[in-house]
């Protein structure tokens, strides 16, 4: 089962400094009002180390989205314990939301970039949202080149593979170096080169520059860059375990190891 560690602070908009990048303690979830209220998580008490690579699973519709958007800052929360980047979210106001928010670099499967601009461009929206005007182009370059698109900067997306737009949506999530990764199916729609390639970057940044690195996944050939892989279902969290105890004590029939062993 899931570690359950004791409580600290739980006040609106405490800071305190932690060794984790997200501590999160009985924290509940409903969606609705009134009679239409849906709970959807239960008592979720999750630590993400600073440096850390987690991987989330579970079936369809047992709240991985949900949670994965309440630690991105992208939701109110009013129940439990919340802190992201040792600021405690529970009860903030929109407002401070959205600046914990700066700090997080979001990957979804679906790119979102923008069809009328380059890749620089689309990479430099996001320095422009932090106020550096001046170092937007070099910042944006240096990114692209560092994942392999030196020579497709001034292409727009309608020109690049899905591999090559799926990258340039990574570097405009790592551009500000946010030292929080949240990722939702960051390889789903990616040959098994380019899926291979974007997670191997991604254990680069958490091992080598501290950063932590949550993924929702269901793609089970990259399950082996996890340091530990947490099981939700039906909203709680079943399971907090590293690679080989996730292998050993999930059915044979509905993972392959041979998918995810490289
Ligand atoms: N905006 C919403 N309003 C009401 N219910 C919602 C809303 N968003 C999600 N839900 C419900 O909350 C539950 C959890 O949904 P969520 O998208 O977090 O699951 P998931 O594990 O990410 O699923 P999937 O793997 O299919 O993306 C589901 O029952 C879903 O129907």
């Amino acid at each position: 089962m899931a570690n359950s560690p004791s409580p600290e602070s739980s006040a609106s908009g405490t800071v305190t400094s932690t060794s984790s990048a997200v501590q999160i303690r009985n924290l509940n979830y409903s969606f609705g009002l009134g009679d239409l209220t849906k709970q959807v998580l239960f008592d979720i008490n999750l630590d993400l180390p600073r440096g850390q690579i987690v991987i989330m699973t579970g079936p369809s519709g047992s709240g991985k989205t949900t949670l994965l958007t309440l630690i991105g800052a992208l939701r109110t929360t009013h129940e439990g314990s919340l802190q992201v980047l040792d600021q405690e979210i529970v009860g903030l106001s929109r407002r401070r939301l959205v600046s914990v928010r700066r700090q997080i670099g979001f990957i979804f499967q679906a790119h979102n970039l923008f069809a009328s601009l380059t890749a620089s461009q689309n990479v430099e929206m996001a320095v422009e949202l932090q106020g550096q005007y001046g170092t937007k182009r070099s910042q944006s370059v240096e990114i692209l080149s560092e994942l392999g698109l030196s020579d497709r900067v001034d292409y727009k997306p309608d020109s690049l593979s899905g591999g090559q737009k799926q990258r340039v949506a990574i570097a405009r999530a790592l551009v500000n170096q946010p030292p929080l990764i949240l990722a939702d199916e960051p390889t789903a729609a990616l040959d098994k080169k380019s899926g291979r390639d974007v997670v191997t970057l991604m254990q680069k940044l958490a091992k080598e520059e501290n950063r932590t690195i949550l993924m929702v996944t269901h793609d089970n050939r990259i399950l082996d860059v996890a340091d530990r892989i947490i099981n939700l279902v039906d909203g709680r969290l079943e399971s907090d375990d590293t690679l080989d105890t996730f292998v050993s004590t999930h059915d044979p029939k509905s993972l392959d190891r041979r998918m995810f062993i490289m």
